[in-house]
């Protein structure tokens, strides 16, 4: 009975808080974020005025995605030069508070670098910081740019997999405006799609353990009125087998020179199950998110989680602010396996969707087809 289940969409469109923002104030610079372990029970913002206030934000997940981490990276920077800090000891820090998604290093480094050549330039600390500021902003505003450029090469690709009838994507983990500096990866072409009157129903994975599709990606669907219906993880299989998802859409947290594609645990079961149902598997990721320094998807390292994310639930109780509750799914002390991430190998990719274009990865490595990547 999943028609009963769908979870009623709202009708229209509203704008929502910004997923991070730079402050100035009377006591200096702070980076301000959406704090996304606490939707979708609460809007709330959390500021931080520090470099290690930011890396606590990043390893606790309240800014996370790899689009965005690499933008709060880069903002990282320009608050350690502002304050008059250590930029190469934030730039370490920063750089270590996650393994997995290339974008975080990419940003620290091309601020840092910022900041560094203004110094070599004969500009003072306000200067250089002025200029790590620059570049953090010029990142983010390409990152919008980007998704919107994305979006429109994916939309295109599916017009021609799923000709002539309204798509029923599935999708996995968090890939929207909260992960980005515009709409998003992914979910930006699900967007796309149902701005178009292409969009039947967004299948959207919970995504245990963390819950980023059942907290978040069900949130951003509802505040633009789209079509969409959660799911346990493990219910995809039925989807496929009963021919209701027209194409998967996933991002990436890091993509190697051979197409390899690591993102949110989960991701590689979809692209085994889509091969087997004939299905489209798609992954949309800007080029930041390319990594030709690692080779093949043996070379990316892959983050470890707290055992306590499997053993445990937490939940935010709505309406009381800052109210946790917090569960014990297992017995104390199980010994837990949670990688963070699988890897997805080339041969199961249908597609690489990036603001360049449409790369399909058995054609060759993303290196030989691309040169280069920024990050890589
Ligand atoms: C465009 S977002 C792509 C990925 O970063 C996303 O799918 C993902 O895996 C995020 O993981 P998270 O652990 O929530 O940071």
């Amino acid at each position: 009975m999943d028609d009963q289940q769908a979870v009623p969409a709202r009708a229209a469109e509203r704008p929502g808080i910004p997923s991070l923002r730079w402050e100035e104030g009377p006591a200096g610079a702070t980076v301000v974020l959406l704090d996304q372990t606490r939707l979708p029970a609460e809007e709330v913002e959390m500021t931080c005025e520090d470099v290690p206030s930011l890396v606590r934000a990043i390893t606790t997940l309240s800014v996370r995605g790899a689009p965005l981490l690499g933008i709060a990276g880069a903002y990282g920077i320009a608050l350690a030069a502002a304050r008059g800090d250590d930029v190469g000891q934030a730039a370490e820090l920063l750089a270590d508070a996650r393994p997995t998604a290339v974008n975080l290093g990419y940003g620290v480094r091309r601020a840092q670098a910022a900041h560094r050549a203004a110094l070599a330039g004969g500009t003072d600390g306000a200067g250089a910081a002025a200029a790590a500021l620059a570049e953090a902003r010029t990142l983010h505003r390409e990152d919008a740019e980007a998704g919107e450029r994305m979006a429109a090469h994916c939309l295109a690709l599916l017009d021609e997999l799923v000709p002539g009838r309204p798509m029923r994507i599935l999708t996995h983990c968090n890939t929207g405006r909260l992960v980005s500096g515009g709409e998003g990866t992914a979910f930006a072409v699900a967007l796309a799609a149902h701005r178009a009157g292409r969009l039947e129903q967004l299948w959207v994975d919970e995504t245990r353990p963390l819950l980023q599709g059942a907290r978040l990606t069900a949130y951003e669907a509802a505040h633009h009125g789209m079509q969409h219906t959660l799911l346990a993880d493990n219910a995809a299989g039925s989807l496929f087998a009963t021919g209701r998802v027209d194409a998967v859409l996933i991002g990436a947290d890091r993509i190697a020179a051979d197409g390899s594609v690591a993102n949110k645990v989960g991701s590689y079961p979809l692209a085994v199950l889509a091969r087997h149902h004939e299905v489209p598997f798609i992954v949309v990721a800007p080029m930041t998110t390319v990594d030709t320094g690692s080779p093949d998807g043996a070379s990316i390292v892959v983050e470890q989680r707290p055992a306590q994310e499997v053993t445990e639930i937490t939940s935010r109780i709505p309406g009381v602010s800052g109210t946790v509750a917090t569960a014990q799914l297992a017995p104390l002390g199980t010994p837990v396996h949670n990688p963070a991430f699988d890897v997805t190998p080339p041969e199961l990719v249908a597609a690489i969707v990036t603001e360049r274009g449409v790369l399909r990865p058995g054609k060759g490595s993303i290196a030989a087809l691309w040169g280069r990547s920024p990050a890589g």
